[in-house]
């Protein structure tokens, strides 16, 4: 990791091992503190980018309070906390979030998680339920295809405006300080983190996969960041992964 760098890092399969259900993530305690600290090496260039909205997000990582793009995008944060959106951003119908509370009334194992811009179909402990979640979820998006687009995920289908990806997340905190000037790198592992990764690219970065350039999956990570974190201001360049 070289200093003029501007990171941007995915959370769930990425910093955090994947868990069974969203809400049985564990943060190890040691990770605030190393963001923090590779923040300030980076002169606070350091974001999170996740699917998660940016409530759930600071309450994982209290009480870091880091920029970002949350639920893919739909919500921005910049490095002096202002939140916004990339533009118009909607919200799902009432209805099918209705509608998918049934189905999962119906079908033990399945999992509904509400965000303010998107709904998420979690599948990890009824898989055999996975064909009958996307048909739905795709059935939904189908409805109102110039607005949402049906998104696979990890053991889940989610739902998210068309309005909202990572890419555009990176592009808006790319646009001013501390991140603007930077060399954009992406970190992450999952469909979404494409676009991310693509952006980075776009500004004269790059992006790294977890599983590919991170084989050790997020203990691997975490264990980058921490070498960051932990080398001194005055020195140059960091390891590379
Ligand atoms: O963009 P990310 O930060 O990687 O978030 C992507 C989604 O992550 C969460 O779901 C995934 O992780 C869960 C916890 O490990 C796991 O149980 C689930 O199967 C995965 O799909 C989160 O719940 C979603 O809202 C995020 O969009």
């Amino acid at each position: 990791m070289e200093a003029g760098w501007a990171l941007f890092l995915d959370l769930d399969g990425t910093l955090l091992d994947i868990a069974p259900r969203p809400d049985a993530v564990v943060v190890p305690s040691g990770l605030p503190c190393a963001l923090a600290r590779t923040a300030v090496r980076l002169g606070g260039a350091l974001a999170v980018v996740s699917g998660r909205p940016r409530a759930t997000v600071d309450s994982l990582l209290a009480p870091l309070v880091l920029p970002g793009g949350f639920g893919h995008g739909a919500e921005l944060r910049d490095a002096l906390g202002r939140t916004g959106a990339p533009g118009t951003v909607p919200v799902p119908p009432q209805h099918w979030a209705v509608r998918l509370a049934a189905f999962v009334a119906a079908h033990p194992g399945l999992l509904l998680e509400r965000k303010p811009h998107g709904l998420a179909l979690h599948y990890r402990a009824a898989p055999d339920q996975a064909r009958a979640a996307k048909a739905l979820m795709s059935a939904f998006a189908d409805e109102a295809p110039s607005d949402f687009e049906l998104l696979p995920a990890h053991m889940a289908f989610e739902i998210r405006p068309r309005a909202a990806t990572k890419g555009r997340a990176v592009a808006a905190l790319m646009a001013a300080a501390p991140f603007r000037g930077r060399r954009p790198v992406f970190v992450g592992d999952d469909v979404t983190d494409e676009d991310g990764m693509a952006e980075a690219r776009r500004l004269g970065g790059f992006g790294l996969r977890v599983g590919e350039d991170f084989t050790g999956g997020p203990t691997e990570v975490r264990a980058w960041l921490a070498r960051a974190a932990d080398r001194s201001n005055t020195e140059a360049t960091l390891d590379q992964p």
